[in-house]
């Protein structure tokens, strides 16, 4: 299971050999993390960010191996904006001049840089930011402006306190004409003393949603007072600016200019699925360790992971990790797809490739959310302790409903995708790729469900059938009702609470299909593929028909904690005292408890001040 999970035994033999490397260095502990200030976290946070480059350096890691040991550490920093968004940012959208010139230094770590689009006005509705760059051919150069208040860089990773370069998003001014959203290359920070450079007003924005936590990175607000830039440090892949300031634009898709993101909500289905799968780990080790109550005649306790509503809550959410984790394979392989076509020109696939990750963002993201929360109330009292790891995971990836694109915003994308679907099918053009089952629209809109018994839910046909049948009513259904509205836009804005819902039934469509697509392919190990049909059957049915799933649940029970056993993580990256691998619960979560500063003393401090003369005044009320 461990190699269906990972992918292949290569995939399993690195990842072990990185969680290892990184749970046996001292200089990567998190066990005190959420104990910490936000200046001594974020201190913790640039030593380990330094430490792991080193030992990158000194052990010569592969791409692979040192992405693996980023992930391990665990701790947001101003790393990931590096290497996922500012690396890939100048990959898409630079000439291959810029390319080399920026992404040497890159790669060396001589330049810190961000992604900078989002500000204080603006995150969703990105043709509406403010943020001006005025080309001046007298001097050759980009005059970089925050207008407004409204116009200051606001949220990018990395940009508070640490970035020395980012990719700044502006609207083109040239010739006195507004072109509109294009990326810039800035340098925001002296190389030598790493003070801002003149004209640039630079800080973090401040704690966030709990302790530890994303706390650890410095995402800052930034103010530009007429900062001047060469020419050249426009990304020029997209468009061009010549000499004499005419705007130019190549033969390529405007669109390409939010190729970033559609590469980084693909990385974000596969971090759903791992921090869906480590909540999961967490609740259905410590469910099996776990007893309360027992038989009435005095028998041993039960195990709470024995009890029926325990298993219907839980068992959903372990399903839907292996069904995250699939489907995000399989969008990596779209994505390499996609960029593949690209570089020789075919743009085809290009609205497909991103209602996939804006449809799979979304709704891993928020079912990813929405389990963590619910394996909290699943293991009782302790889930609240921050010893479980959940507080901080929790902590750590509900903000991924948010970044990247609002996960409504987003499902709003990929309605507009199937009514223009919709549309085309009734215009006799056959779909292709994820919505090719539109094209069986007779049989769809009328088909009758084969299933008959409880075991019929099992059969992948007509699982496939269901969900085609009911994304595609969905979608027919929004697209007659626009049709009825005085206008398109004004349709659209009525039923976009329905939309949305239909979207989702498209995406976990999708889901669906490429879970029973895996169980079709060559899967080693006795008994391995049997579980992963359960799972399949299990994440299927949860979304449509909860209640005749009992049997299933039972028939998974006894293999529940292999099953997260398969996830393959160390003591150290899973971060639980309820998750550990030997269960040795209660003596773990005792040990923490004292770790707590407010443990460092007997008496606290405050005492002399505030506790003291209360009780001295009780004492002496009571005496009267
Ligand atoms: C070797 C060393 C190794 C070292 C180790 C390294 C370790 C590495 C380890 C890795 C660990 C991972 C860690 C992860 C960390 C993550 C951190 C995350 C941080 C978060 C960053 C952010 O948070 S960053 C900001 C994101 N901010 C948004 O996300 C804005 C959303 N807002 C929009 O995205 C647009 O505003 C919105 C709504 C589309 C409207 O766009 P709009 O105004 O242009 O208007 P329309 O809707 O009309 O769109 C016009 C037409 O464009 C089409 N279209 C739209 N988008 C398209 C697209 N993307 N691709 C193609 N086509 C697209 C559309 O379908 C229309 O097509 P058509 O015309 O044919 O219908
Ligand atoms: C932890 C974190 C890290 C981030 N890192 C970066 C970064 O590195 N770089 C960067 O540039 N940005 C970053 N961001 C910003 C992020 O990309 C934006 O917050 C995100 O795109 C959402 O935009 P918003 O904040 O403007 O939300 P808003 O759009 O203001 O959303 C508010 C509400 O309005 C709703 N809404 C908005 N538009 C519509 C619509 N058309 N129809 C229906 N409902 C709508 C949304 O659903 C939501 O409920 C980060 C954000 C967070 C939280």
């Amino acid at each position: 299971m461990k190699v269906a999970w990972a992918g292949s035994r290569h995939a399993v033999e690195v990842a072990d050999r990185m969680a290892c490397l990184v749970a046996s260095d001292p200089v990567f502990r998190k066990d005190t993390r959420t104990m910490l200030s936000r200046k001594e976290l974020f201190k913790d946070t640039l030593k380990k960010a330094a430490h792991a480059w080193k030992r990158t350096v000194e052990l010569h890691l592969t791409e692979e191996e040192a992405n693996l040991l980023r992930l391990y550490i665990d701790q947001p920093g101003y790393v990931d904006l590096h290497w996922v968004m500012f690396v890939p940012a100048i990959k898409g959208q630079g000439t291959e001049e810029q390319q080399k010139k920026w992404l040497t230094m890159a790669y060396k770590f001589q330049i810190i840089g961000t992604y900078a689009q989002t500000e204080l006005g603006h995150g969703s509705n990105v043709q509406g930011l403010e943020t001006t760059a005025t080309f001046d051919p007298s001097t050759d150069e980009f005059i970089m402006h925050s207008p407004t208040l409204t116009s200051s860089k606001w949220w990018p990773g990395g940009l508070g306190k640490t970035s020395t370069h980012a990719v700044v998003y502006a609207r083109l001014i040239t010739e006195g004409k507004d072109y509109g959203i294009h990326g810039f290359i800035m340098q925001l920070r002296s190389l030598d003393d790493h003070s801002p450079l003149p004209g640039i007003t630079i800080g973090d924005i401040g704690g966030k949603f709990g302790s530890g936590a994303y706390n650890s990175m410095d995402n800052g607000v930034m103010r530009l007072d007429h900062v001047r830039i060469p020419r050249d440090q426009m990304l020029m892949r997209l468009a061009q600016v010549t000499r004499e300031g005419k705007y130019v634009h190549s033969d390529v898709p405007k669109q390409l200019l939010y190729g970033t993101m559609v590469y980084v909500r693909q990385t974000i289905v596969a971090d759903a699925s791992r921090a869906l799968s480590r909540a999961v780990c967490i609740a259905v080790r410590y469910g099996a360790i776990r007893k309360q109550f027992g038989s009435k005649a005095g028998g041993p306790e039960t195990q709470v992971l024995n009890y029926k509503t325990q298993q219907s809550r839980l068992f959903p959410f372990l399903a839907s990790a292996y069904a995250f984790r699939f489907v995000g394979q399989w969008l990596k392989w779209l994505y390499t797809d996609v960029t593949q076509k690209l570089e020789s020109k075919d743009f085809s696939t290009l609205p497909e490739a991103h209602a996939c990750t804006a449809g799979l963002k979304s709704v891993t993201t928020s079912a990813t959310a929405d389990a963590i929360e619910e394996c909290q109330k699943l293991c009782g009292g302790h889930g609240y302790l921050n010893s479980s790891g959940l507080p901080e995971l929790f902590a750590v990836n509900l903000p991924a409903c948010t970044y990247e694109g609002d996960n409504v915003v987003l499902l709003l994308q990929v309605a507009r995708f199937l009514m223009k679907t919709v549309s085309q099918v009734a215009s006799g053009k056959q779909p292709v790729g994820t919505t090719a089952y539109m094209g069986n629209i007779q049989h769809l809109m009328q088909c009758k469900s084969v299933v008959n018994t409880v075991e019929d839910w099992l059969n992948p046909a007509a699982i496939k059938e269901v969900f085609e049948a009911r994304a595609l009513r969905m979608a027919v259904n929004c697209a007659q009702n626009i049709s009825k509205a005085p206008s398109q836009e004004e349709g659209f804005s009525e039923l976009s609470p329905d939309l949305v819902e239909a979207a989702v039934a498209h995406v976990q469509l999708i889901i669906v299909t490429k879970f029973i697509e895996k169980l079709q392919e060559d899967i080693l190990g006795h008994g391995v593929k049997e579980q992963l049909q359960k799972l399949c059957g299990i994440y299927a049915l949860h979304l449509i028909h909860n209640e005749r799933l009992g049997k299933l649940y039972a028939q998974v029970r006894p293999n529940a904690v292999a099953l997260v056993d398969a996830f393959d993580y160390t003591d150290h990256y899973l971060g639980s005292a309820l998750g550990r691998y030997d269960g040795d619960v209660y003596s773990a979560l005792y040990k923490e408890a004292w770790k707590d500063p407010l443990n460092e003393t007997v008496v606290p401090d405050g005492y002399q001040e505030h506790l003291r003369p209360l009780l001295k005044q009780q004492l002496k009320l009571s005496r009267l």
